[in-house]
């Protein structure tokens, strides 16, 4: 039975959608069955991983009741994945109805038994589509940037999983806060992973002592649509994502 875990902060451009695919990625490597959601109507993990977004059925259809779970997978290189499209953007006025904050649980409920991990690549907003990968998920990791901004975001992550955890799924855990884009020879970078670590005290979590250094084979690897471990096995962002996989699973995730 698959694990299930959401990758999120509200905040933007702090790597989730990186993280997502590259964690999802180191996974696949070492030989466990992956399957990705992407629920951010950008869409930009589907596009890294040279996924459809168009002529075929997304999570926008499949949280709409629309579409199979099953046959909505895509089996790419890296990782399968559910892909994402635009139309998911308008989800917060389409969706009204009693329960709705448990649709992506259902809906992944039918091939949970099929992965041994299942990560889910949330939007840059505490929307219900967030509240749903929440609701679905046994974990959750953040990624953070290093700067002031991230950690006053942290304070409403945190409310937001207290919610969920109250209403919707009290087994939820915040397995840990991953910083990303560090560069730990700054004086700054520094002092905020020392305010980071007062951060996940009160999220009752940690940061994990793997960090991940900025490389611009990052984006380039997402531009050519390749994971970061086929497109430069030997970067340095590269090893920090294969040591954080490995951090995970030392953990027990
Ligand atoms: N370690 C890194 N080194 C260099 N660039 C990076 C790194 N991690 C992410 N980036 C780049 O930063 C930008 C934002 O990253 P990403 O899309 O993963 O963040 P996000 O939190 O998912 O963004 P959004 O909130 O918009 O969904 C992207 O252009 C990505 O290529």
């Amino acid at each position: 039975m698959a694990k299930i875990i959401s990758v999120t902060n509200q905040k933007g451009g702090v790597g989730k959608t990186t993280t997502t695919g590259a964690v999802a990625a180191g996974y696949k490597l070492k030989g466990y069955k992956v399957l990705c959601v992407d629920l951010d109507p950008q869409a930009n993990l589907s596009f890294s991983a040279g996924a459809e977004t168009e002529e075929c059925p997304t999570i926008y259809e499949i949280l709409k009741g629309e579409a199979n779970t099953y046959f909505s997978i895509q089996k790419m290189d890296s990782f399968d994945i559910i892909s994402s499209n635009i139309l998911l953007s308008g989800i917060e006025l389409e969706f009204t109805q009693t329960g709705r904050e448990y649709l992506l649980k259902e809906a992944l409920s039918s091939v949970k038994d099929k992965y041994d991990y299942i990560f889910l690549d949330t939007p840059p907003a505490l929307s219900i589509l967030t509240v749903n990968a929440f609701t679905a998920s046994d974990f959750i990791i953040i990624p953070m940037l290093a700067d002031i901004f991230s950690l006053q975001g942290i304070a409403q992550l945190s409310e937001t999983i207290d919610r969920v955890r109250k209403y919707c799924n009290s087994n939820v855990k915040v397995e840990g806060i991953v910083l990303t884009k560090f560069n730990m020879r700054t004086v700054l970078s520094r002092e905020i992973k020392g305010t980071a670590e007062l951060i996940a005290e009160r999220l009752n979590t940690e940061i994990f002592n793997t960090t991940i250094r900025s490389s611009v084979a990052v984006m380039e690897a997402q531009t050519n649509q390749l994971d970061i471990y086929n497109y430069s096995p030997k970067n340095g962002a590269a090893k920090d994502y294969m040591d954080l996989v490995e951090e995970l699973i030392e953990r027990g995730l």
